[in-house]
């Protein structure tokens, strides 16, 4: 294992920034911590560094004990919102100066300063000055500072965070890409669902200083353990199973606190609910559409609100305000999920 967290917890007064966490991160994995603001991200990444101290449990990197280390013995690699470039090297000396650092000899620093600059596709910059460049290549630059000395772990805490919306999505591909090529360890702290799904192995889904779900992202997708999960990652529908109807036109049965969640796209409105479908009757309030697709918006029995997506090529008949309507969907995308994590 690269990294095992056990039992790791942090508080601040009496209050529970990280519950007791264990976690174990594999060599190679692009693991993702996400979850709300305050729900512990940097709280557990700041230990992983060494610039915190938990308060119980213990961390271990490559099999030692590192839970007491200094930072800078822990030969992990940092990226963080704010470049944090220094402002007078030139971007050269910039990627250099982990190198310099650890006495690499001149030579190979030059070859590994040019190899890592090729691969973040901004050869033609070595000389200039930070201020020189735009945002996304000045973070650009900090991942290769970042990465240059092989790092047996690199952290990254939201960095994408201060770019725009293409830029962000630009930089996705280029780090998937330079963990591809490079192997290294990444963590990854981001609070945006879309890049934990684009960019990760597995998913570490964290909600009130403890973690909620860890799966790899289509698993949390298709198989949420829980209404947070289910509502933070992707859209979708959870309601009370006995608004949710069986083949049989039975309630379907779930478990003590558990409710039925369903993702928008997998439901269809019909006329008659098909064989071995879950059904639910629900009222049209609204559709909305998105170009590709539509999202019709109903209310159910329990006035909840729940939505069906559908492809503007497959729309179906008008639907006026108020009107009564069926939502179907096979029954094995009905997923249970619980109200809370125990
Ligand atoms: N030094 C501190 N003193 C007191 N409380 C703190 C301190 N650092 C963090 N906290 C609290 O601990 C909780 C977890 O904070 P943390 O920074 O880990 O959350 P986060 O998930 O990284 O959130 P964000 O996405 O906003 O960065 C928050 O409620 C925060 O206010």
């Amino acid at each position: 294992m690269k990294l095992k967290i056990e039992n790791l917890a942090k508080r601040y007064g009496n209050f529970d920034a990280l519950r007791p966490t264990s976690l174990d991160v594999p060599e190679g994995e692009f693991l993702t911590l996400l979850g709300p603001s305050g729900s512990g991200k940097t709280t557990l990444l700041t230990m992983i560094a060494g610039l915190s101290l938990p308060d119980s449990g213990d961390i271990y990197i490559d099999g030692k004990r590192a839970t007491k280390e200094p930072a800078f013995n822990r030969d992990i690699g940092m990226v963080f919102q704010n470049y944090a470039l220094f402002p007078h090297l030139s971007i050269a000396e910039n990627v250099a100066f982990p190198l310099r650092m650890r006495r690499i000899p001149e030579g190979e620093i030059r070859q590994r300063v040019t190899t890592m600059l090729e691969m973040i596709s901004l050869p033609h910059v070595a000389d200039r000055v930070p201020r020189e460049l735009s945002g996304g290549q000045q973070q650009r630059v900090a991942l290769a500072r970042a990465m240059v000395y092989r790092p047996s772990i690199v952290l990254m805490d939201e960095p994408l965070g201060a770019l725009d919306k293409n830029l962000r999505e630009q930089m996705q591909i280029e780090i998937k890409h330079l963990h591809k090529r490079l192997g290294t360890t990444i963590i990854y702290v981001t609070h945006d669902q879309e890049e934990a799904m684009a960019m990760s192995d597995r998913i570490c889904l964290m909600n009130g200083g403890g973690v909620e779900q860890l799966s790899e992202p289509q698993e949390i997708y298709n198989r949420p353990a829980t209404v947070f999960a289910a509502q933070f990652i992707g859209q979708s529908n959870v309601m009370s199973a006995n608004e949710v109807l069986d083949h049989s036109c039975s309630p379907v049965t779930v478990g003590h606190g558990t409710r039925i969640m369903v993702r928008p796209e997998h439901v269809r409105i019909v006329s008659e609910p098909r064989a071995l479908d879950h059904h639910s009757t629900v009222t049209f309030i609204e559709r909305i559409n998105t170009g590709p697709t539509t999202r019709y918006f109903f209310r159910s029995n329990s006035n909840q609100i729940v939505s069906a997506l559908v492809l503007n090529s497959d729309l179906p008949h008008e639907l006026v305000d108020g009107q009564t309507c069926t939502l179907s969907w096979p029954s094995d995308r009905s997923v249970e999920v619980r109200e809370i994590n125990p």
